[in-house]
This record gives structure tokens, sequence and C-alpha cells, in this order.
């Protein structure tokens, strides 16, 4: 039983606790109702709830208020799921009681869990089984009264905030939408701008291409439709200005018009979001994307908002470089590409390849790079890339060969008017101690006595006199026959008139008779100087008469050889010499351009230690300047200064005119050609050119300097002589004699020996280069070569032929000659084998086992495959084997395997012939 001790309550529940129990109700009626009350773990207890309808309140208190404020807003919001929150802040309230001293508990059945259902603070009395609440303090119902209140206002601010969030979401939720509604609609735009302009595009070049397939003059006329277009650019500028101004009508050209009547099907809708049409004042406008678009392609920039325009400009920019494109290219094809025929040397930079085409190095450059090969444009290719690369710019090749390089070096032909008179050049040749220099020394300082200006201050080789007749004579001073047959020996024919110099009281020697060959040999006139007359032992008639005997008819004999007495000593005769000269050099009618790129012989060179490489340079055609480009032999240079025979500088010296030359980059030869040429790329090539072959020859010669009699004989056929050119030395002239009528009885309609030259003694250096020069052999009977000669002949690959049986001489010269018949095979029989069986042999194929019945059989010769008495093949021996031994030859009546190259149809009773074929030269 619990009673209630506070004075405030009327009602006192009487029994044990349980449903049975009696409850005494004292007057006062109560309203009551039962709550479930739950506690932790699950556990639940109903409670009665009695509410007493009067109570005493504290002066202001409004207990009702309070109790009515929950209930409306349960009201108001029915569905709302925080209905029993309100209960839950009471729960702190309820200890507060406790720590006021003095003060019993509220229940009788205390729950430290307790939790109050009903927010109602209501008086209750007991009641049989339930719990009887005590009445609320009034601090108590305030505190439940203020949480009431937060509860409510958290509450309410909860709901706020809760709607505030669902408002921003759907927002937010909207916003999203509709951008992914706009960015769709942009992509969508983007892409049929896109398509639309690349159908823009590639209709244009097909209009372009169409276009330029008409008649130029139809393209050209402004009534057609295709000059519109240029005007495009001028039309779309202002419809793009106004392209801001909703409803502005655009400019359509016709050729825009065209295109949207054409293309309307295919080109895109352009609506904005919303769906209406993003342009419907400009319709016609293809290129141009609708506003509506535009304004939903998001961040909008200067460059952005220009997009539309600069597309256009740039498409109408492109069309144009396009069509200037085309036109540009229609230009070239246009310009007919010239096929040049590429003159290809074996060797050729790609700048001079270039040049030659008359295309750019770069293209060459460009298609060596397609090849793989990277190449500057001073690198040298071979002719065959050379061709190749030719060929592929449309261009024919001339392979020319090596020496195709000093072509139109020399020998370019003058006509008859450009041809002048020019002095005589002559060479002073005879015996030893005869008086050359002393002659030579004579008509110079005749001359110079005779007033000539200037003087002789130095020695260039060379000198001119004037003639008592007028006109210029030039002496080569370098007398002999080395200078002579050197400049010969390199092709250059520089003298016009050879002087020989006989002594009077010495008459005709040995070199005299050389001098005379030489002479002839150049087919170089001769005047006959019978020098020292003022000796007294003189006999002048005794050197003309054996003159005679070499075939030179002095003019007093009756003769066409001019003949001079004279003295060099005495200076005798001087100017008849000179006049004989003239006269002659007038017979002989010499002339020459000299308005011509200058051409001339070097007469001696040097390396001189203040100067360099100084040359003295006989011109013979054309007048040679300071600074021209000249090449002589291996050598070029450009001309820094021309010093006449006097000394005296001059800036150029025509024709005959003697004159040292300053500038080469080396020392040229005796007997070098010199030339002018127009660049020194072109000197570079030939000069390049020249050392090689120098090189090549070196090497050559000492390779070849035996059996150079047949090689002799293999020019001669190639070059397709008939003349065998010989110089015959003897011991005695009689021998000489001899062998010359043996070798001339040789001679055939196909060939004939041609003595050059033929004299008693040895073979001396003068045999040698008039060897060299005529390009002959050298035959010696009973005598032999001096040292000089021996080392000329080595370094000329001259071959010397020693004999002492004049037959065995007579036969070598009759076989070199009969060199120039055709060969013919000899056959000779070794014998013969009859084939017994046939074997396969792997790797081999078909083998003959043989049994051979006379002579020889040997491998490697030729075989004949008789069948039934009818040769069936003919060929050589491939394998011949005796048991499995291969042997080099099997003898009558032994067995042995043979096998034939590239035959295999062999049977069992076939007969082989052995034979040795030879190749025999044919014999006059
Ligand atoms: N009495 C006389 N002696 C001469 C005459 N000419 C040359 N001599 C002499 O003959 C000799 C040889 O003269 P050179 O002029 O050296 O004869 P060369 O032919 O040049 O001789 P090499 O150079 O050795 O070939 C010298 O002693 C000269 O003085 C001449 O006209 N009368």
């Amino acid at each position: 039983m619990t009673d209630t001790k506070n004075p405030g309550e009327k009602t006192v529940g009487v029994g044990q606790g349980g449903q049975g129990g009696k409850t005494l109700t004292l007057k006062r009626p109560v309203e009551q109702g039962v709550v479930r009350q739950s506690f932790s773990h699950g556990r639940s207890k109903s409670v009665v709830v009695e509410k007493v309808k009067r109570r005493v309140l504290g002066p202001g208190d409004k207990p009702e208020a309070p109790a009515a404020a929950p209930a409306a807003p349960q009201a108001s919001a029915p569905a709302a799921p925080q209905a029993p929150r309100p209960a839950q802040p009471a729960r702190p309230a309820q200890p507060q009681p406790q720590p006021q001293g003095g003060r019993p508990p509220l229940r009788t059945q205390p729950s430290p869990g307790a939790n109050l259902s009903s927010p109602r603070p209501a008086p209750q009395g007991s009641r049989p089984g339930g719990v009887v609440l005590r009445t609320l303090t009034e601090e108590e119902a305030r505190a439940r009264t203020a949480a009431l209140q937060d509860a409510r206002l958290r509450e309410a601010e909860e709901r706020r905030i809760a709607e505030e969030e669902g408002r921003r979401r759907a927002e937010r939720e909207a916003r999203e939408k509709v951008e992914r509604e706009a960015a769709e609609a942009r992509k969508r735009e983007e892409d049929a701008r896109r398509a639309f302009d690349e159908e823009a595009k590639r209709k244009s070049e097909q209009e372009a291409r169409k276009r330029f397939g008409e008649d130029a003059a139809a393209a050209s006329s402004a009534a057609s439709p295709a000059p519109s277009r240029p005007a495009q650019p001028a039309a779309a500028a202002p419809a793009a200005t106004t392209a801001a101004a909703p409803g502005a009508p655009r400019v359509a050209t016709p050729r825009s018009a065209q295109m949207d009547t054409e293309e309307d099907d295919r080109r895109p809708v352009r609506r904005g979001p919303g769906g209406a049409p993003a342009r419907p004042a400009a319709p016609a406008k293809p290129t141009r994307p609708p506003a509506g678009a535009e304004k939903n392609r998001g961040r909008l920039t200067v460059v952005t908002a220009q997009s539309g325009d600069d597309e256009r400009q740039r498409s109408v920019a492109s069309f144009r470089r396009r069509t200037q494109r085309m036109s540009g290219h229609r230009q070239v094809e246009t310009k007919e590409k010239i096929a040049r025929e590429v003159t290809v040397p074996e060797t050729i930079s790609i700048q001079e390849l270039a040049n030659r085409m008359a295309e750019r190095a770069v293209d060459v450059i460009r298609l060596l790079m397609k090849q793989g090969q990277m190449v500057k444009i001073t690198d040298v290719i071979d002719a065959d890339t050379a061709q190749l690369i030719a060929e592929e710019l449309g261009h024919s090749v001339r392979r020319v060969a090596e020496s195709d390089v000093e072509e139109g070096l020399f020998d370019t032909a003058d006509t008859a008017e450009e041809l002048v008179s020019r002095p005589p050049v002559v060479t002073i040749m005879g015996h030893v101690d005869h008086g050359k220099t002393s002659l030579l020394d004579a008509i110079r300082k005749a001359n110079v006595v005779s007033g000539e200006a200037g003087g002789i201050t130095q020695h260039i080789g060379a000198y001119q006199v004037t003639s008592p007749l007028g006109g210029k004579i030039t002496f080569i001073d370098t007398p002999g026959h080395a200078a002579f047959t050197a400049m010969r020996a390199r092709g250059a024919k520089v003298t016009d008139i050879v002087v020989l110099v006989v002594a009077a009281d010495d008459g005709v020697m040995p070199q005299t008779i050389e001098a005379i060959n030489h002479a002839r040999a150049a087919k170089v006139p001769l005047i006959v100087a019978i020098n020292k007359i003022d000796k007294p032992d003189a006999k002048p008639e005794r050197v003309r008469s054996e003159l005679l005997q070499y075939e030179v008819q002095v003019e007093s004999l009756g003769g066409d050889t001019l003949e001079v007495e004279v003295s060099a000593k005495a200076q005798t005769n001087l100017d008849k010499l000179l006049e004989a000269i003239t006269l002659q050099a007038e017979v002989l009618d010499l002339k020459a351009n000299p308005d011509r790129v200058a051409e001339g012989t070097v007469i001696e060179a040097k390396l001189d230690r203040g100067r360099g490489p100084v040359a003295t340079v006989l011109v013979q055609r054309g007048t040679l300047h300071v600074g021209d480009i000249v090449v002589a032999g291996a050598e070029f240079g450009r001309v820094r200064a021309l010093i006449d025979d006097k000394g005296a500088n001059v800036t150029e010296a025509g024709p005959s005119f003697p004159v040292e030359v300053l500038g080469f980059n080396g020392t040229p030869e005796a007997g070098d050609r010199l030339a002018v040429v127009e660049s020194e790329a072109r000197a570079r090539e030939i000069t390049d050119y020249r050392q090689r072959q120098k090189r090549e020859k070196a090497a050559a010669r000492s390779a070849t300097v035996r059996g150079s009699l047949e090689q002799m004989m293999s020019q001669a056929k190639t070059a397709g002589r008939k003349e065998f050119p010989l110089i015959i030395k003897g011991d005695v002239s009689g021998s000489v004699e001899a062998i010359i009528s043996s070798l001339e009885k040789l001679g055939t309609d196909e060939v004939q020996a041609r003595i050059i030259h033929s004299g008693a003694g040895g073979v001396n250096e003068s045999d040698v280069t008039l060897a060299e020069t005529a390009g002959a052999a050298i035959i010696a009977f009973n005598v032999r070569a001096n040292k000089e000669a021996r080392d000329a002949a080595d370094r000329a690959g001259i071959e010397i032929r020693y004999y002492n049986i004049i037959y065995d001489l007579v036969d070598d010269v009759k076989a070199a000659m009969g060199g120039l018949l055709a060969p013919v095979n000899r056959e000779t029989m070794l014998g013969n084998a009859v084939i017994k069986e046939i074997f396969a042999v792997s790797k081999v194929g078909k083998v003959a086992g043989c049994l051979v019945t006379d002579g020889t059989v040997e491998r490697g010769q030729h075989v004949r495959l008789i069948r039934d008495n009818v040769v069936i093949h003919e060929g050589k021996l491939a394998t011949l084997n005796r048991f499995k031994d291969a042997v080099n030859e099997v003898r009558a009546g032994q067995e042995c395997g043979m096998s034939f190259e590239n035959y295999q149809d062999m049977r069992a009773g076939d007969v082989i012939e052995c034979y040795r074929v030879e190749v025999v030269q044919r014999t006059l």
C-alpha cells in the first residue's frame, strides 16, 4: 500500500497493488487513463494516469496552457513522426527534485528509468494496480514547459531546415537537368555544325574542281556564278556583324542560297533548348549556328563569341588558299617541263647535277633522302645514282667517260675570218757542239744590239726577235731533242720550223740524223744552218751532200729545204737565217685567232723560291690575260702576273708570244698544254681527272714494262692502224739495213712495218723519247741501251728488245704483226673411250662407266659424244674418276667414270672422243 503524504493529494490508493484492490475515492472525481511505460532492455509497463479536475495552483500559474501546447502541433502535423519527442526532453527534468533534501520520492514505485509518457502534469489519485503520479511542482512545471518550448522551437527549426534543403535540392536538380539538356543541345548543335561544314567544304572543293575543269574563259566570265564566290566574304562580313541582332536580315549570296536549297534536307534543325527555331530571321545561312545554341554554349568568351565568324572567315580564306594553290599547281603543270639531255660523268656533285638538269639541288637531295641517302649539296655521287635521279626528274642521261671532262678544252675551231698571221715558232736542233746555244745567243744578242727595246734581263726559255723582213720570230730557247720530243709526247705541236744546226767542219752526225727524224715525224719543215763557216776547215758542200743521204735536199741542190751558211761566233748571215725563217713561215701561212680564250704550251716550268710555281708558256691561240683561270697538265691557277721575255710585266699575251705565268697552284711540266677555263670548278674537275690519270699511268707503267710489243699490237688493232712503228738500232749499218729489208718484206695489205728511225750504235735516250712519241717499239740488234736510255724506257714504259740472231728478230716481229690477225682454235686429239654402263650418282647425276680404248682421257678437256657415228654432244668433261678417286688422266686399257658438264643423256655403247683445244695466233 502506497500512501501519499503530500498534503495536496486527495486520493489514497488502498489495496495490495493487485488489480482487485479497492480504490478509495474522496469525493473529487478523477479522469484517469492507462499509459504504457517503456523501459530499457525491452521492458514495459502500463501506468494508470489520473487527472484531477481541480487543483490548487500557485499564483500566476497556468498549468493548462503548456498542456494544450503540445497537443496543438500534434493535431496540426499528424503525419509528423516526431510526436513523442516532447516527452523526451522532460527526462532530464525528472531527477531535479532529488537534490532538494527532505522531499519525498514522487512515486510509490520509484523507477530510475521511468519515463513519463504523458506530457500532462496532472495530479493523479492512486488506483488499484496502477501508479499514482503526484502533482508537478511549479518549478517542475516551468522546467517542463521550458523544455517543451525548446523542443517545439527545435522541431520547428529542423522542419524549416529540412524544407529549405528540400527546396534547394529540387532547385539544384532542376538546374542540373536544364544544364544537362543544354549541354546535349549544344553537343547536337556542334555535331550538326561540323557535319554541315564538312559538307560545305566538300561541296566547295567539288565546285572548285568543276570550275577548273571548265573552260578558262567561262571561268573568268562575270556572268557565271563562279566569280560571285570571291564576293562571298564581303557578303558574309555584314552578316557576321549583325549576327547578334536577332531577326536582322541576312545577306545571302547566290552561292549560299544555292547551297541552302541544296542542303536543306541535310541541314540539321538548329533549335534552342526551348525547341523554337534559333534564328528564324536567317534561315538561309548554313555556316552560322543558331543564336539559341550559342547561348547555351556555356562559358562565353570573346573567342567563342566570334568563333562562328572566324569559322566562316577561315572557311572562305581556306577556300581562297586552296583555289590559289590549285591554280598555282595548275600553273606549274602548265609550265611545260623541259626534259633535258644531261651529261653525266663518272662522278658528279649534287650541285653540278642539279645545274645540268636545271633543277633545284634541294629536290635532288630530297630524292636521295627518299632512297635513304643523306647527302649535302657538295657531295659527289656516282654516275648510276646520278642517272637514277635525272630519270626520276624526267630527263635523259648521256653517260660520258671520265676523259670527257676535257671535252671542248682544246682545238675548238675558228673561222677563217677570225684568223690573223702570227709569228713562227722556231726550235734549234743539232748534234752536240755544233753550236746550237751559240747560234741562239748570237741571234738574241744581235737583235738586242740592233736596238730591241728593253734588254735581256732574264732567261725565260723562249724569246722573240724581229726579222729583218719585218714581223716577229719566236725562238724556243731549249735546244735539243729533249724539249722537242717531250712536247710532242704530250701532244703539243709547238714548233713551226726546226733549224737544223750542222757544223760545217764536222758534217752530219748521229744526232743530226735523229733531229731529222724527229722533225720528220712531227711533220715540221727544216731549215739547215751550216754553222762554223768561219772555220778554215769548214766544208759546207760536204754537209749538203751528206744530208741528201737522209732525204734532206737543200735548195742549192734543187731541193725545197732552205739552207743558210752561218757563223754564230762571227755572227755571220744571222739576218739571212732570220729571213729564211720568215720566208718559210710565209709558206706555212701561220695564222691564229687572237680574240678568243688562250691556249698554249708550257715550254718549261720551275718552282721559284720567291714567286712560287713559274711556267714559261707559249701562247698559241687566243690571248692570255692576267686574271684568267688556267689549266696546264694536272695543275691549275689564276694568272697573277704575266712577264715577257724581257722581264716586263704585261697584261696580256697573244699568239706565239712567250710569257712567264705566275699564279699556278703547282708546277706543271714542260710540254703540258695550257687552256683557259671558265671557272675554278671546271679547272679543278680537269686537274683532278689528270692527276688520277697520272697516278694510274705510273702504276700501270711499272706493271707492264715488258711485253709492250704485244700491247702495242693490240693498240694498233683497236685503233685500226695498219702500221707497225719500229726503231731499229744495230751494231753496224749493214745489219741494220738487212733487218729493215727483211721487215719490209713481212708487210701485207693488212699490216706494214714502219721504220721510224734506224741507225748504227747503242740505244740512247733520244731513241726512247722518239719511240714514246711515235708509239714505236725499239729493236736492238747486237747493241745495248745505255743507262739513261734504260731509265727513260722504264719511265715511259717502252720496251727495248734485244736480238743477236736476225731470224729470231724477224720471227718475233712477224708474230707481233700477225697479232692483228684473228686467232684460230686448234684441236689436238687426246684419246677415245667407250661407255660400258651408266650409273646414277647422287649430287653428281649420271656417270658413264667407260673403257679408254686409245690415247688418254684428261679431266677438264673437251669431249665429243658420238652415237652411231653421229656427234650428239660437244662439251667438257666435268669429272674423271678411277674407282673412287678423282684422277687427272686415264690411259688406254683402263676403266674410269666420267661425267659431262651440263649433259646427262649418255648411253652404253656411246663413244667419247677427248681432245684439247688451243687458241692459235695466226701468223703472217
Ligand atoms: N768557230 C766557231 N765556233 C763556234 C761557232 N759556234 C759555236 N762554236 C763553238 O762550238 C762550241 C760548242 O758550241 P755550243 O753552242 O755550246 O754548241 P751546242 O750545240 O750548244 O752544244 P751542246 O749544248 O753541248 O749541245 C763552243 O765552243 C762554241 O764556241 C761558230 O760559228 N764558229
